[in-house]
């Protein structure tokens, strides 16, 4: 397993075909640096097990500051359990332990003197099918400051700035009292992405935010996501390739290998390295085949 950045001499060779239209993606990209800039997360010998199944086997990552992060790989290769583990939203899944470090600003966040909600206060998380509140649009965004007791001088200003970070104001600016089940799917997203920025967060995490999207409201969360870059650090899991190459500067491919004795079909990290990277040259079989299409 590699999970370093690969260097020339480690690399595979170019996949004998082209993979889709990632190329035009790659020179859209900008200048990534070799490693993580400032890690703001880090996971060390992350283990995860729901009761006896061991779904994680020891994944090792690093997510960089001002960054987005794809993680990719089959069904079931751990990437929603992974991304889980980042804010302690597994806390809430019955059965669900986790070992090894998650560590946010080099403090891990299940020492036992961590408040998850503080930690999901700091760490955010858009789920894949939008889940307004039955609120008003106000409502939804104003909800997070009150519940965390955060001091605001004016949430008719904070809920102004979390609508226009989530390039949606113009669009309900003159409804904000309406029930947020009145915008679209992709309004709404857009609705959930503005309640997680509006408890100012630094990292955002994203479970297939665009899954339940159609084309033009993927491609409008895709640009919230490269303008939300320069704020925060943002991490997603995606099943979409071509999604991974247009908006993430690293990417981390999983797979699940049967453990020998017990059958179970565990997760692990496979090959993490600058997007651009991993998808013109991957140095593991495992993800050639993957991006190529030739399994999962
Ligand atoms: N709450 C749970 N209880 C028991 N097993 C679970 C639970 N959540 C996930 N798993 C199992 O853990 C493994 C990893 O699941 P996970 O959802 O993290 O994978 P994934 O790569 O995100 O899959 P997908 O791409 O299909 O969403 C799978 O075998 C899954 O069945």
């Amino acid at each position: 397993m590699s999970t370093q950045p690969a260097t020339a001499s480690t690399r595979r060779s170019e996949p004998d075909h082209e993979v889709g239209s990632f190329a035009e993606a790659r020179e859209q990209s900008r200048e990534v640096p070799a490693a993580p800039p400032e890690p703001v997360m880090e996971v060390l010998k992350l283990n995860v097990y729901y009761g006896g199944f061991h779904a994680v086997h020891d994944v090792n990552l690093q997510f960089g500051k001002n960054e987005i992060t794809a993680l990719i790989g089959p069904s079931g290769c751990g990437k929603s359990t992974v991304l889980r583990c980042l804010n302690r939203m597994n806390d809430l899944v019955a059965g669900a332990r986790v070992e090894g470090e998650v560590n946010y600003h080099g403090t891990n966040i299940y020492a036992r003197e961590v408040d998850p909600i503080a930690v999901r206060t700091n760490i955010g998380m858009v789920f894949q099918k939008p889940n307004p509140f039955p609120k008003s649009i106000y409502d939804n965004i104003a909800y997070g400051p009150r519940v965390t007791g955060m001091k605001v001088e004016s949430m008719d200003d904070l809920v102004e700035e979390a609508l226009r970070g989530a390039a949606l104001w113009d669009e309900v600016k003159d409804k904000l009292k309406q029930s947020a089940y009145g915008l679209s799917g992709g309004q709404q997203q857009r609705l959930c992405i503005a309640r997680t920025i509006a408890t100012r967060p630094d990292v955002i995490l994203m479970d297939e935010p665009c899954s339940a999207l159609d084309p033009i409201a993927t491609s409008r969360i895709e640009d919230l996501m490269l303008d939300l870059r320069k704020d925060y650090t943002i991490i997603i899991v995606t099943h979409n390739m071509q999604q991974a190459a247009r908006v993430s500067d690293r990417t981390a491919f999983f797979t699940a290998r049967p453990d020998e004795t017990t059958g179970d079909r565990t997760g692990l990290l496979v090959e993490f390295d600058r997007t651009a990277d991993l998808f013109a040259r991957p140095h593991d079989k495992r993800t050639e085949d993957y991006i190529s299409g030739r399994f999962g």
